[in-house]
């Protein structure tokens, strides 16, 4: 798990590192800049192509200033700074690097305080006029700055954060923020690239290592976690020599009405899939012949007028219920005799979420460590109207600590909130996903690991995982616009296979 720092824990670890390394602050800021050139000489290999760094006066104006100079090392001729001199104070390795800068031939020019004449002409702008330390809204010269820079159909590539983007609170929603095609930041993306709000800014994030101390960073008390890989492959058990269907459970999947069966049929190909025992899907008779065609696998239990059949409670190791199942009285019966009589972790999704919604007393009856799976919409049926994604997250990380429950907040880099209060923000998946049925495959998933012994965290951990993870490696190497659901369930033995290695 990769601990994401606020921006005050990362001046912390840089303090910490620039005493424990130990290296010189100017040093650091060095690194970081040569880090940036690094990735920025790889993409942009044109050295005759007009640039201009915009400098503010603090230490993300510092790294401009580096990183002008070291473009200038590498060849790039065509190259401006402009000062931006809307401040009276300066950092120390600003001003160094400024020293450094004007013993070369890199073209220095300043605008003041008022200026509103900014005549950029260059093919790309680099951004370093403010980074981590934005501790208020832009407003005045810098607010009219990045409207002008925004204007434009220039290329804008940013050094550590966009300028006006804050990094971790609320975003204001009439903030002011430069909008960039890539932003290079440094160490760790920061908590607000993985919300959606950050969409409009950010174009594409590229993170560069910088040599923080690992030591404190791995330290640091915080909530958000980023997931990768060798978490995954931690989690993750082969399949064991003399084991049979019994050793991987039995999984249940209650879903689907006649309109939409298609939602269980998902759900259940994606828990046969992601490798449970055995799996029944518990769905209405209309669906039978369809479940019998596409799954032979799968078996069923039917559902007469949203009763369920009598059901040996124990003979299950996991259920997940929701997907297509609809909300009408009847289906809130059968979620209050689930909830009666099975006392092990349920996942709940789609409708079954809406029902909850509808009943919230219900949420407090939920078994121990159950995990619902709700997208924004979902969510916010459940617990409230939220305006941006920071109060969500935050509001999910509260009701999981009450209820005891993990609450899977669907998105791009979906988040896992557990009893604990940890919110872990998951690496995989891509925008191909976006297709309806998707998180029915989800459930599927989750369900199915559940039934395999997986803990709760475990499930939605490497689940969510694995969900991306498949839809990456159909989606990207093939340069494919769209996934769907189907293709995803399918992939998944192989997915699992790979991390297991
Ligand atoms: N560990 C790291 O991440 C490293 C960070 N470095 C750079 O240091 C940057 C942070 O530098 P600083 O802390 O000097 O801060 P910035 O350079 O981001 O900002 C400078 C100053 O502007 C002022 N300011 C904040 N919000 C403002 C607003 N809305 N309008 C006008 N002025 C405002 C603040 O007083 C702030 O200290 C990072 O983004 C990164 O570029 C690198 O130099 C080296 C290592
Ligand atoms: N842009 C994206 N990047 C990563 N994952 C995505 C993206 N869009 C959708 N997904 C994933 O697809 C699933 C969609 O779930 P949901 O909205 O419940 O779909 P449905 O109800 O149609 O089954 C979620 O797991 C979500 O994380
Ligand atoms: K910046």
């Amino acid at each position: 798990m990769l601990p994401l720092l606020t921006a005050k824990q990362i001046r912390d670890a840089d303090a910490y590192t620039i005493a424990k390394e130990p290296i010189s602050s100017v040093d650091l800021m060095e690194r970081a800049s040569k880090a940036f050139v690094g990735w920025f000489v790889n993409h942009f290999q044109d050295k005759q192509q007009s640039i201009t760094v915009y400098c503010g006066t603090g230490n993300n104006g510092g790294d401009g200033l580096a990183i002008a100079r070291i473009l200038g090392e590498h060849g790039f001729k065509n190259l401006t700074v402009k000062v931006i001199r809307f401040s009276d104070k300066a950092s120390n390795d600003f001003k160094t690097n400024l020293e450094r800068l004007q013993a070369t031939d890199v073209k220095i020019t300043e605008i003041n305080k008022g200026e509103t004449d900014f005549n950029q002409q260059a093919d790309i702008i680099i951004d370093a006029l403010l980074g981590s330390g934005l501790n208020k809204p832009l407003a005045g010269d810098y607010k009219n700055l990045v409207e002008y820079l925004n204007k434009l159909d220039t290329t804008v590539v940013a050094v550590d954060v966009p300028t006006g983007f804050y990094t971790d609170a609320e975003i204001p929603k009439d903030a002011t923020i430069l909008k960039t095609d890539i932003t290079i930041t440094f160490q760790q993306p920061k908590i607000n690239f993985l919300l959606p709000e950050s969409g409009p800014y950010i174009d594409c994030c590229e993170v560069v290592k910088i040599g923080l101390s690992e030591e404190f960073i791995h330290a640091v008390d915080t909530p958000y976690y980023l997931v990768e890989r060798e978490d995954i492959r931690k989690i993750l058990k082969p399949r064991k020599r003399f084991s049979n269907k019994g050793t991987y459970g039995h999984a249940l999947i209650i879903a689907g009405k006649d309109e939409t069966m298609g939602a269980a049929l998902l759900a259940s190909s994606a828990c046969a899939h992601a490798g449970a025992g055995l799996t029944t899907a518990c769905i209405p008779q209309s669906g039978l012949i369809a479940l019998n065609s596409s799954m032979p696998e799968v078996m069923a239990l039917i559902r007469k007028d949203e009763e369920l059949p009598a059901i040996a409670w124990d003979k299950f190791s996991s259920i997940g219920i929701g997907p297509g199942l609809g909300k009408s009285t009847d289906t809130l019966q059968l979620l209050n005799d689930i909830i009666e009589h099975y006392k092990k972790p349920v996942v709940i999704d789609a409708d079954a979420v809406n029902l909850l919604a509808d009943n919230k007393q219900l949420l407090n009856e939920l078994p121990t460590g159950s995990i619902l799976t709700p997208h924004m919409k979902e969510f916010d049926r459940l617990f409230g109207q939220h305006e941006n994604w920071w109060q969500r997250a935050q509001k999910a990380k509260a009701k999981a600590e009450e209820l005891a429950i993990y609450i899977v907040l669907k998105n791009d880099y979906t988040i896992i909130a557990t009893p604990a209060g940890k919110l872990y923000f998951n690496s995989t998946g891509n925008p191909a996903m976006a297709t309806g049925g998707m998180g029915d495959i989800l459930t599927g998933i989750i369900t199915s690991l559940l039934a395999q012994h997986y803990t709760p965290e475990q499930a939605c951990l490497a689940g969510i995982y694995i969900h991306g993870k498949a839809g990456d490696e159909l989606a990207l190497p093939n340069r494919l616009n769209v996934v769907l659901p189907q293709q995803v369930a399918n992939q998944l033995p192989a997915t699992m296979a790979k991390l297991i290695a």
